[in-house]
């Protein structure tokens, strides 16, 4: 495992107090250069290391309910748990944004949970929310791009609509590069990706009463 060097760096407060605005007035972010280059570095190391290994095809729903239903999605992934120092780093900021966010916005999360994605060519994520109003305990998903580079022309943006399902942006999944949006308002999708994409998907979460509902799509 590649070591982290310098260590582990916190967001810097520009960063975080860009997330923090845009969530207010328009409620979502892209961001360049949101992780060290070290750490993406590391991180991207690592998920290649699973992924030799072999890691599994993504679900659908949870617990009992999952299925794997490559028709919507066919991507592989692997839950952070925090056994490197890459994890733990990549994790610790990850809680440092939330508690800034809840400073700032009251949103009142709780917990953060996030897995390792790869696409292999040819793989998809077709257009979907990932959480329904009221139904989730999912409320802000964040995402991190880990390629060393991304070129036009290789698919795998990522395609965000608005709640008219006009397409308000088509993100190149490079290096580095985060987007955070809020969970229920922004249906998006992963075009088909000619390359091997990976990246960091996660969701911060609140408590709440209907956390029996089945979070959809994961
Ligand atoms: O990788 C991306 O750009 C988005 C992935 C996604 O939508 C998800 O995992 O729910
Ligand atoms: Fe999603």
């Amino acid at each position: 495992m590649t070591a982290i060097n310098p260590p582990c760096l916190a967001f810097p407060v520009a960063v975080v107090n860009t997330v923090i605005d845009a969530l207010v007035e328009k409620g979502y972010v892209i961001i360049d250069d949101f992780l060290p280059q070290e750490l993406t570095q590391a991180l991207r190391n690592e998920i290649i290391v699973l992924n030799g290994k072999g890691i599994d095809r993504a679900g659908i729903g949870r617990g009992g309910q999952l299925q794997v239903n490559t028709n919507i999605r066919s991507d592989k992934i692997h839950w952070l748990n925090g056994s490197t120092d890459a994890q733990r780093c990549y994790l610790a900021q990850c809680d440092a944004l939330r508690r800034d966010v809840n400073r700032d916005l009251f949103m009142g999360l709780n917990d953060y949970e996030s897995h390792f994605a790869v696409y292999e060519p040819s793989s998809f994520y077709k257009k979907h929310l990932d959480a329904f109003k009221g139904r989730s305990n999912r409320v802000l998903t964040s995402v991190i791009y880990l390629n060393e580079t991304w070129e036009d022309g290789w698919g795998g943006e990522l395609v965000v609509y608005d709640e008219t399902d006009q397409v308000i942006e088509r993100v190149l999944p490079k290096g580095g590069r985060a987007i955070f949006f809020l969970s229920e308002r922004f249906p998006h999708e992963v075009l088909i990706t000619q390359q091997q994409r990976l990246s960091i998907a996660g969701w911060y979460r609140i408590n709440s009463s209907t956390a029996n509902y089945v979070d959809p799509a994961h």
